[in-house]
């Protein structure tokens, strides 16, 4: 059975979302519960991350910091977690190196190998696995008390089997991408199921709270507009295609879903064609040339300021905003305000309220 929880006080986001005239543009940043918070090292301690995200206690807690610093000028809650507990849900190993990120010690071969054969016979039970990320929805929501909503999220398969392959962050993707180009019916076979597994893992995150779903394809950008048709498009396509279907089986009723394809500027209108309510966008592309895309096909779009604008001072920050209000149509329709990706490490925590304050000023009616 699904918890009962507080009414939500602010669905400005879901509204927005759904395509509907607002009042103002609804704000959040990706990776909003971060480094560049010191209340977030904090309650990190000596903790490690998956240590973390494994804790409903500490995983509530982080999602919570941003909302109560930014109180009044942020719109959405994202619960803090990872896009790789999907691979350690497969049954892979990964762990967070400090200041390097994630590593694989383990990472897939080849496709001919029997690690592959195991990991496309494992079944793999979300359900039970991922039982600390629902856990963690549901405290959240009880916490948030109907402030504002919660986002769900996972990775997009091409991203999750990149990391998978490459065993971590990359720059050459030599390894992924010779998995992809020599063993294209092994690889798709993988994608699939990792598609598969998404859909269950997001349906089981909306039973547990969460209000709105993303799906964040970081790695998009590292194929050619082909390649992405073969290789991304069709499993982002899945999980939007089967997600509702399984929220209705469940007894659950349709929550917006956004995607986003990093990089993937090419791909705009495809993926306005898809069934994802919101396209996110990173800062490669023009907001009013986007706007006029998006809108024509009825989409929300969210984004989209380089996140290193945040180092560069008020004047640079205000300069990015009204570029923003202007391009997506003065903010009272299809635009959620966001960055192009995560906020980064070092940002002062006040040069993004100032942020929020000015995209507030500057769409205020
Ligand atoms: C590619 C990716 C990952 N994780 C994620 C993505 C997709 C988004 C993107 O492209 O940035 C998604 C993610 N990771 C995290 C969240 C939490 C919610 C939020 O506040 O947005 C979300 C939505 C916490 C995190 N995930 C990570 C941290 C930092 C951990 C720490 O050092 O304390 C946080 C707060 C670690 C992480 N996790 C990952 C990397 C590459 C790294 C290291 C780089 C970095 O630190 O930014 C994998």
């Amino acid at each position: 059975m699904a918890p009962d929880f507080e009414p939500l006080k602010n669905d400005l986001i879901l509204r927005t979302a759904r395509g509907e005239k607002v009042e103002r543009p609804p704000m959040w940043v990706m990776r909003q519960a971060g480094r560049y918070l010191p209340e977030y090292h904090e309650a990190k301690g000596k903790h490690d991350f998956f240590e973390c995200c494994r804790s409903p206690e500490i995983a509530s807690t982080l999602t919570l910091q941003p909302i109560e610093r930014y109180e009044g000028l942020i719109d959405a809650a994202i619960i803090f977690s990872d896009i790789l507990v999907i691979p350690q849900a497969m049954g892979m190993e990964v762990i967070m190196v400090d200041k390097k990120g994630p590593h694989f010690p383990d990472p897939l071969q080849t496709p001919e190998d029997q690690q592959y054969k195991e990991v496309m016979d494992r079944q793999v039970d979300v359900k039970e696995s991922l039982d600390y990320v629902y856990k963690a929805i549901t405290l959240t929501r009880q916490k948030l008390k109907g402030r504002v909503p919660l986002i769900g999220f996972c990775g997009a398969p091409w991203t999750l089997l990149s990391y998978m392959v490459e065993g971590g962050g990359s720059k050459l993707f030599i390894q992924v991408k010779t998995w992809v180009f020599k063993y294209p019916v092994e690889s798709k076979a993988l994608l699939q199921k990792i598609a598969e597994l998404c859909v269950e893992y997001l349906a089981l995150q909306v039973q547990a709270g969460a209000q709105m779903i993303q799906v964040f394809d970081s790695w998009a950008g590292e194929l050619s507009p082909s390649s992405f048709k073969s290789f991304s498009l069709p499993y982002l396509q899945h999980i939007c295609d089967k997600l509702p279907r399984r929220l209705q089986e469940l007894g659950l009723e349709r929550v917006p879903m956004t995607v986003f394809a990093k990089g993937a500027w090419y791909a705009l209108d495809e993926l306005c064609d898809t069934n994802y309510d919101v396209v996110g966008l990173d800062w490669l592309h023009d907001p009013a040339e986007a706007y006029k895309v998006a809108r024509a096909k009825g989409k929300t779009l969210q984004g989209n300021a380089d996140p290193g604008v945040l180092y560069g001072g008020k004047e640079a920050i205000t300069g990015v905003v009204k570029e923003m209000v202007e391009g997506f149509g003065g903010g009272k329709q299809g635009w959620i305000a966001n960055l192009g990706h995560g906020i980064t490490p070092f940002v002062k925590p006040d040069d993004l309220k100032f942020y929020f304050e000015e995209i507030h000023r500057y769409t205020a009616s």
